[in-house]
C-alpha cells in the first residue's frame, strides 16, 4: 500500500503509529476526519496477515466512523485504532497503558472504545492514562459495554428495513440468518427470539454457536452455509466483507441489515444486490448504536437519552431508505450523501474566524 496515495485519495488527516517494545504494543491510530469533531472509534485487536492488511483495515474503519457519526448527528469525526495481536494471548497491562499514553499525546483529536477484540477491562487500563476512552466501567459514571446497545439499534434498524422489503416491521416468524454471534449478534438473537423470529446462526466460535442454540433454539450451519440458507434476513454479524462477488450469488434473503463494520466488499457489490432487489441497510447507519451510547458520556452520560438516540436508528435507516428510492440510488449511496452533505455543510459553516485557542491575535499586548 502507498500510504500517503491512499490518504490523499480518500482524505485522511493523520495516521500514528505505535510502538512499545516491552508491552508489545503495536498499534496503528487512523484519524479520517475531524470536521465535526474530536475523532471517535473503537480499538480493534487482531491478528493480520501483513502489516498492510492492519493498515488497511485501520484506514477503512476510520472512515467509516466519520460517516457513522456524521449519519446519527453525533458532532464527532471519525477514527480508528487497530492493535496487531492475538487479543486472547497478547494482552496485558503494560500494552493498553501505553497505548493510552499515546491518545492522551493526541490531545483529544482522537477518542477510543471498544471493538471486536477489545473489552470494558481493557478499556478501563487505557483510562488509567487518560480521559480520551469512552465505554469505561459504569463505576467511573461511563457507560460500559456498548455492544448491547448497538444490539438494539440494528434491531431497530432491521425492522425498518423488514418494513420496506415485507409491508410490515414485524420479525415474527420472519428466518434471520446471523453470522458470527459475538457481543452484538448475541444480544441482537435475544431481542430477535422474543419477537419470534426463527433463527440460523454460525461462528467459528463453538460455544457461542451453541449458546444461541440452547437460549433461542436457533439452528446452526457451518461457516461456509450461512449465505446460501432459505431465509428471510442475512445479519452479517461478524468482520467486514461479506457481501462479495463469491457470496452475493449464493443470498435468498430479501434484506441484508447487521452490525458488521465495511459489509460491501467494494461499492459495486451494493449497486448489485440493489438491482437485485434486496433492501440493504447500510452498515455504518444500523450498527451506530454503540457510538451514540458512548458519545452521550461526552455529556454526563444519562442511559435514558442515550436510548431514545438509538431508538431513532428505526427513523434513520427509513430516511436512507426514502431517498434511495427517491433518487434511484442504492442505499449506501443514499447514506453517504447524506452523511456527506452534513459534514460538508458544517465545514463551510465553521469558515466563519472564532477567536479561541492561539492565532495571531494572540500576539497582541
Ligand atoms: N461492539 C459494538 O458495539 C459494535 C458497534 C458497531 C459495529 N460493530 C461491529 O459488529 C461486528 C461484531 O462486533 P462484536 O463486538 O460483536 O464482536 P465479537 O468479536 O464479539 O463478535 C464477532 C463474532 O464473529 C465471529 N466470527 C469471526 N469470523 C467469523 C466468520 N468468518 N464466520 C463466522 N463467525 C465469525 C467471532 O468468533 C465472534 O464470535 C464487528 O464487525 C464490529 O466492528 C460492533
Ligand atoms: C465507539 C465504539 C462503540 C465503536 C464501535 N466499535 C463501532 O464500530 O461503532
Amino acid at each position: 500500500m502507498e500510504l500517503f496515495k491512499y490518504m490523499e485519495t480518500y482524505d485522511y488527516e493523520q495516521v500514528v503509529v505505535c510502538q512499545d517494545k516491552e508491552s508489545g504494543l503495536k498499534a496503528i491510530i487512523a484519524i479520517h476526519d475531524t470536521t465535526l469533531g474530536p475523532a471517535l472509534g473503537g480499538t480493534r485487536m487482531w491478528t493480520y496477515e501483513s502489516e498492510a492488511a492492519a493498515f488497511e483495515d485501520a484506514l477503512r474503519l476510520a472512515k467509516g466512523m466519520t460517516y457513522k457519526n456524521a449519519a446519527a448527528g453525533l458532532n464527532l469525526g471519525g477514527g480508528k485504532t487497530v492493535i496487531i495481536g492475538d487479543p486472547r494471548k497478547d494482552k496485558n497491562e503494560a500494552l493498553f497503558r501505553a497505548f493510552g499514553r499515546y491518545i492522551q499525546g493526541l490531545n483529544g483529536r482522537y477518542i477510543t472504545a471498544e471493538d471486536v477484540g477489545t473489552t470494558v477491562a481493557d478499556m478501563d487500563l487505557i483510562h488509567e492514562e487518560t480521559q480520551y476512552v469512552t465505554g469505561v466501567s459504569p463505576a467511573f459514571g461511563s457507560s460500559g459495554n456498548p455492544s448491547p446497545v448497538t444490539a438494539f439499534g440494528v434491531y431497530r434498524g432491521m425492522k425498518a428495513a423488514a418494513k420496506e422489503a415485507f409491508g410490515t416491521d414485524s420479525l415474527e416468524g420472519k428466518v434471520i440468518a446471523v453470522q458470527g454471534v459475538g457481543n452484538v449478534a448475541y444480544n441482537l438473537c435475544r431481542h430477535l427470539h422474543e419477537e419470534g423470529a426463527k433463527l440460523i446462526v454460525t461462528d467459528i466460535n463453538k460455544e457461542a454457536v451453541n449458546r444461541a442454540v440452547e437460549e433461542f433454539g436457533a439452528k446452526a450451519v457451518d461457516i461456509n452455509d450461512i449465505y446460501s440458507v432459505d431465509c428471510d434476513i442475512y445479519a452479517p454479524c461478524a468482520l467486514g466483507a461479506t457481501v462479495n462477488d463469491d457470496t452475493i450469488p449464493q443470498l435468498k434473503a430479501k434484506v441484508i441489515a447487521g452490525a458488521a463494520n465495511n459489509q460491501l466488499k467494494d461499492t459495486k457489490h451494493g449497486d448489485l444486490i440493489h438491482e437485485m432487489g434486496i433492501v440493504y441497510a447500510p452498515d455504518y447507519v444500523i450498527n451506530a448504536g454503540g457510538v451514540i451510547n458512548v458519545a452521550d458520556e461526552l455529556y454526563g452520560y444519562n442511559a435514558e437519552r442515550a436510548m431514545k438516540k438509538v431508538e431513532l436508528i428505526y427513523d434513520n435507516v427509513a430516511k436512507v431508505i426514502e431517498i434511495s428510492k427517491r433518487d434511484g440510488i442504492p442505499t449506501y449511496v443514499a447514506a453517504d450523501r447524506m452523511a456527506e452533505e452534513r459534514i460538508e455543510t458544517m465545514r463551510k459553516s465553521r469558515s466563519t474566524f472564532l477567536q479561541n485557542g492561539r492565532h495571531i491575535l494572540g500576539h497582541r499586548r
